[in-house]
């Protein structure tokens, strides 16, 4: 399968004549392939956007609405085959993929309607010492104007409708950026839009070879904002890289579960379990480290190594919850960071067997804080279990990372819970449950190394617009 990139309302087929092939983290051979577009079709991919954005503004926000409510009933039309190509480009059972599909649907629904009852504010100039009830601010909402959106792997298409439809409900144009294992169903999730009617240019896919168009499309100055998902690394490096525009960005994380003596461990061993391995860890929320208080070490560790021999092992075409990691580079490193873990020290419970991309889900006990393990994202199904001897010592170490996404804390203890909740340096702490971003509306936040700016609902909308001051001088 080779997929044009998606200009002018048309499909097209790069001048470069070049494309870049997309491999399957499961399966030999190549899955499908998508255009290496040059430098001078950015340019006109964001040319013509700026102009279309003009006009697609002018229109009113419930006309922009009809677009994207056919969008959805489209993408729904095309769920089985979406979820068919993003299962064979990221190694997601077929289930999970349609759930995707339909938690986008859900999450574009909900953008539209939140966006239909969204209000301007006025404010009255008497308020401040000095003013007067004559003079009358009319703040408005308005669009920033073409907005970069950068979308990683493994959330192909509900982590770039988190971005396209908010965008889009606010009057901006948008260039999608997809991840090259992830263009796939990105370029699909598009078809969709193209058969919504969205007006031409509204929309541009862009694909292509990082090095020829990643830091040329985040450095152009014909881009207005850049909302991006993806691995810390990448976030510093566009950060570095952008122009003054505003920035909302989604990176890594090493969330802790964090497992208080008192705590329900039967449920503590559930969430974490699915927190840590469903789709191999490969989750920024996935929970990455267990800290457990010494008291209850022995029996959760026993708990959690019970579950992790129940786990299905295998390809996403079985339904597996561990299936293959995205590429043979993630699978090096995963294992490096196991074999570095159990040189210093640490106690294998289960796994550390792998088959080429297929990492069986790891359980560290022993796990001391010179192991790299303890501070370092796997991105894959590797659990590290550290003890701690109070949770003084485990907010220490939860906030030594240099991630701050969310924590997961387990007690029955509500002021316990809420004490450590309020030290915790992340975006969220989630009480007796996984991490984890659903549902969709909440807000999201990475802080320190896991990003900037919230997304959920309606804060992705507003960070799509700025204020706008009108002041009314009445006589
Ligand atoms: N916090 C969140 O919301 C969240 C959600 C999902 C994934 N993630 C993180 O994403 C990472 C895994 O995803 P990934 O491997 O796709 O991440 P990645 O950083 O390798 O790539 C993300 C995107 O950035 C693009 N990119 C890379 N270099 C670029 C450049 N110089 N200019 C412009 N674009 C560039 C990639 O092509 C891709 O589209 C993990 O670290 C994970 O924690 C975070």
């Amino acid at each position: 399968m080779q997929l044009p990139y998606y200009i002018n309302g048309e499909w097209r087929k790069s001048s470069s004549n070049e494309t870049v092939k997309i491999y399957s983290p499961y399966k030999d051979g190549v899955v499908g392939e998508v255009q290496a577009i040059t430098r001078e079709e950015v340019d006109e991919a964001i040319k013509l956007a700026a102009e279309a954005q003009k006009a697609w503004a002018e229109l009113s926000i419930r006309e922009r609405a009809t677009y994207l409510y056919r969008w959805i009933d489209e993408l729904l039309a095309m769920k089985d085959e979406i979820a068919d190509i993003m299962m064979q480009e990221v190694g997601k059972t077929f289930a999970d993929a349609q759930k995707e599909v339909e938690r986008s649907a859900d999450l574009i629904r909900y953008n539209i309607e939140e966006a239909i009852h969204m209000y301007n504010e006025s404010m009255s100039g008497e308020n401040f010492p000095g003013g007067s009830k004559q003079k009358i601010a009319i703040v408005e909402r308005v669009p920033l104007g073409v907005v970069l959106a950068i979308s990683p792997f493994n959330y192909p298409v509900n982590l770039s409708s988190a971005k396209i439809a908010p965008a889009l409900m606010m009057g901006n144009a948008v260039i999608f950026k997809p991840a090259t294992q992830g263009a796939l169903s990105g370029i699909k999730m598009i078809e969709a839009l193209h058969k919504a009617g969205i007006p031409k240019n509204v929309v541009n896919v862009v694909t292509g070879r990082g090095s020829v168009i990643g830091d040329y499309l985040v450095e152009h100055k014909g881009i207005n904002m850049i909302t991006f998902t993806g691995g810390t690394a990448t976030g510093y490096h566009i950060a570095s890289k952008a122009k003054m525009v505003p920035l909302v960005m989604e990176l890594g994380g090493k969330d802790p579960a964090i497992v208080l003596p008192d705590a329900d461990l039967k449920l503590a061993t559930g969430q974490i379990i699915s927190g840590a391995f469903s789709y191999s860890g490969q989750r920024c929320t996935a929970i990455k480290r267990v800290l457990v208080q010494d008291e209850v070490a022995d029996q959760l560790t026993d708990m959690l190594a019970a579950e992790v021999a129940k786990l299905s092992i295998g390809s996403p075409e079985d339904k597996a919850t561990v299936v293959p990691v995205i590429d043979t580079k993630s699978a090096d490193y995963i294992q490096g960071l196991i074999d570095d873990a159990i040189e210093k020290g640490a106690k294998v419970l289960t796994g550390n067997k792998r088959e080429g991309n297929l990492i069986h889900p790891t359980l560290l006990a022993d796990v001391t804080l010179d192991m790299r393990v303890a501070w370092e994202e796997p991105f894959g199904p590797v659990l590290p279990i550290i003890r701690i001897k109070d949770a003084e010592e485990a907010i220490e170490i939860a906030n030594k990372s240099e991630f701050g996404l969310q924590a997961s804390v387990f007690t029955n203890d509500i002021n316990k819970a809420f004490h450590v909740a309020k030290k915790l340096e992340t975006g969220s702490v989630q009480i007796n449950g996984r991490t984890e971003r659903g549902p969709d509306h909440f807000p999201f936040i990475g802080v320190k190394g896991s990003g900037v700016g919230v997304q959920g609902v309606p804060k992705s909308l507003q960070s799509m617009t700025r204020d706008k001051v009108t002041v009314l001088n009445l006589q």
